[in-house]
């Protein structure tokens, strides 16, 4: 049951191996592209950019011949040229503090994705473990962080409370023709980093990087999109440098008004783009959602994409206990943090719960959750809760097993509930301490398991070291940024799983733009989360492994991608894409979708150009 068809198929392996070229753009000879410029604009155009591997035949063609330096390289060479100079700054840094360290390699591979999108996209889609923190969390909150200071030249667009009026005239300033996918950020909340304002835009442009890596979405059909409508950081307000509006955030129907804007104007250029939002403070994350959702192709990351991931890895747990999949109803489970992510994380979790057999019992009353936000243990006695955080709630007095106060401090709510599952989603660092690890050892779990999901690194809410020597060398570990696995000194290792929404945005954005779905329905999202709790074996999950390597993300997201589009299917949401229409999508076979999503995604070659002047 736990064994994913596909992902045995040695078809599907070698189509989706880092190594192979892609089907898709992955016919071994690319097709010829035709380029509307000559000379000196094409070296400085990064998507038909080659260096020094313009073959003389094109530098006659394209008015390049005495531009360059007379020997041509060969891809190969470039690559291999590329990560010798990534290793040499490795090891000229060895010594230097973590952020310089950081911000060197994530400036030597933005340089190159600045110059040579084909070779920085081959050399982060072979390299994704090494390169994703760099591009992505850790290192992508410490460029947001330092993004005044760090900006060259500019990325995506930046739709800002002055254009009001102006956006469906702007939208066409885009030189691309079409976009697929947008990931869009008012920067109010950037990890667990808070409010940076403008500086947020690193997200977008880190979220699709992955997008190009793990979805093969053509980058040149991608959109970073930053909603500058103020910030409230005064730090950044000081700022002299600081690029964005130095005024504070716009509220209520004003900044409803700005974001209605965009959405119209996007949707009037590209009505079937894809677009995630992304780290918005949690107001606006719901409200945007309700607001969109059932009229654009659109969904919330942070809110739905983290759900999934995390439903994954609560589901891992119950399997690492050796128990059947039904008794995830009976899992005690403390969520720390009743932000966008933890109410989202939590409102699926119970979703599955009721579907599952026997849960009919107790219905919606059954509350296997304790939920702590920065007050403590949320109860119904807390006044004006959100009503997404009041289903959560627990009730109050000696009626409630355990007996636990309204406010109670997460130590105690440990020591009295013994969950078997506890996870934090609070952006407060090292909050999980030796006596709530401690406190962890006594769960009523034989795998008790700690999920330290907060961004970046020095948001974990505790270390996988904490965890295997605190609560055992039996416990599971996960976090939301990576970790290196822990030795445990007698030949066994605790895994540092990382669970990110990495394993399943790309796939959720694939499938419905592949699917041409009209929206993104529940029932999708449900099937991307199933698809990845589907993909670890009953062995590994014995072992601690609760999620899949980054490395074999492309995979992953091809299994989940292909799951989305037949969810699409399945709802009668999909009206198809390209040339291939719903019923086509409907006749293929589960396998034969994952092929199709697979041969879909574009991959990093040269073509050969042509001019067309
Ligand atoms: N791993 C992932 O894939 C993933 C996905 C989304 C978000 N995140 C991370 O989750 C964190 C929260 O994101 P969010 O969007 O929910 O933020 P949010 O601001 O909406 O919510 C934060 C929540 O944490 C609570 N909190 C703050 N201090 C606390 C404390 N001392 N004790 C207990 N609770 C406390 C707040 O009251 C609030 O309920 C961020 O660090 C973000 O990077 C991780
Ligand atoms: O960006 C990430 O790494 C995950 C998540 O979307 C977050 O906001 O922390
Ligand atoms: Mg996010």
């Amino acid at each position: 049951m736990w064994r994913s068809a596909a992902r045995r198929s040695p078809q599907i392996r070698r189509l989706l191996s880092s190594s192979a070229p892609q089907a898709g753009a992955g016919a071994a000879v690319p097709g010829p592209c035709i380029v509307h410029k000559r000379g000196n604009d094409i070296l400085h155009d990064p998507w038909y950019n080659k260096d020094t591997a313009f073959p003389m035949t094109e530098r006659d063609r394209l008015g390049l011949r005495g531009l360059l330096p007379p020997r041509v390289m060969s891809f190969e060479q470039q690559y291999e040229r590329f990560i010798n100079s990534f290793r040499s700054l490795e090891n000229n840094t060895r010594g230097a503090p973590d952020s310089i360290v950081a911000l060197a390699k994530w400036r030597i591979l933005n340089r190159l994705h600045d110059r040579n999108e084909t070779l920085y996209y081959r050399v982060l889609i072979d390299n994704i473990k090494d390169f994703a923190p760099i591009i992505y969390t850790p290192t992508v909150g410490l460029v947001c962080e330092n993004y005044s200071g760090l900006f060259r030249r500019p990325r995506g667009m930046y739709f800002s409370a002055k254009d009001k009026g102006e956006m469906m005239s702007m939208i066409y300033n885009w030189p691309a023709e079409k976009v697929d996918m947008i990931v869009v950020t008012d920067g109010s909340r950037i990890l667990g980093l808070g409010d940076l304002g403008v500086q947020g835009i690193g997200i977008p442009i880190g979220k699709l990087d992955v997008y190009v890596a793990a979805a093969g979405i053509n980058p040149q059909k991608v959109l970073p999109i930053m909603l500058d409508v103020g910030t409230n950081n005064e730090k950044l307000l000081e700022d002299k440098l600081y690029l964005g509006l130095r005024q504070p955030r716009l509220e209520g129907e004003e900044y409803l008004a700005v974001v209605d804007e965009f959405m119209e104007a996007v949707h009037a250029r590209w009505p079937k783009a894809v677009v995630q939002f992304e780290d918005f403070q949690m107001k606006w994350a719901f409200e945007t959602l309700q607001r969109y959702r059932n009229r654009f192709c659109m969904f919330n990351d942070d809110v739905q994409g983290t759900a999934g991931v995390a439903l994954a890895g609560l589901l891992g747990a119950v399997r690492a206990q050796g128990r059947p999949l039904q008794d995830f109803t009976n899992q005690k489970i403390v969520v720390v943090g009743a932000g966008s992510a933890g109410i989202g994380v939590l409102s699926m979790a119970k979703q599955s719960m009721l579907r599952m057999p026997g849960i009919h019992r107790t219905g919606e009353g059954h509350n296997q959750f304790w939920v702590l936000d920065k007050d403590g243990l949320i109860t119904k006695t807390r006044k004006g809760l959100d009503p997404a955080v009041a289903r959560f709630a627990r009730g109050y007095g000696p009626d409630e097993v355990p007996d636990l106060h309204e406010g109670a401090s997460l130590v105690e709510v440990v020591k009295k509930v013994k969950p078997h599952v506890l996870l934090g989603l609070s952006g407060v660092g090292a909050i999980f301490n030796e006596e709530v690890l401690k406190a962890m050892k006594e769960s009523d779990s034989p795998r008790p398991a700690v999920f330290a999901m907060s961004n970046p690194t020095t948001k974990a809410e505790c270390t996988p070291d904490d965890v295997f020597k605190h609560v055992g060398e039996n416990a599971i570990f996960a976090s939301g940024s990576p970790f290196s696995n822990v030795s445990l000194g007698n030949g066994n290792t605790g895994y540092a799983n990382q669970a990110n929404n990495m394993y399943l945005f790309p796939g959720i954005g694939l499938g419905a733009l592949l699917s041409g779905a009209r929206h993104i329905s529940d029932g999708m999202l449900q099937a991307a989360a199933e698809c990845l709790a589907s993909y670890i074996t009953d062995d590994e999950i014995r072992k601690g492994i609760l999620f899949p390597s980054v490395s074999s993300i492309r995979h992953i997201t091809a299994q989940v991608g292909a799951a989305v589009v037949r969810a699409a299917v399945a709802e009668d949401l999909a009206e198809g894409c390209c040339d291939v229409g719903p019923r086509e999508l409907g006749s293929m076979s589960e396998s034969e979708t994952v092929d199709y999503v697979a041969r879909k995604m574009w991959y990093p070659i040269y073509s050969p150009l042509v001019s067309d002047k």
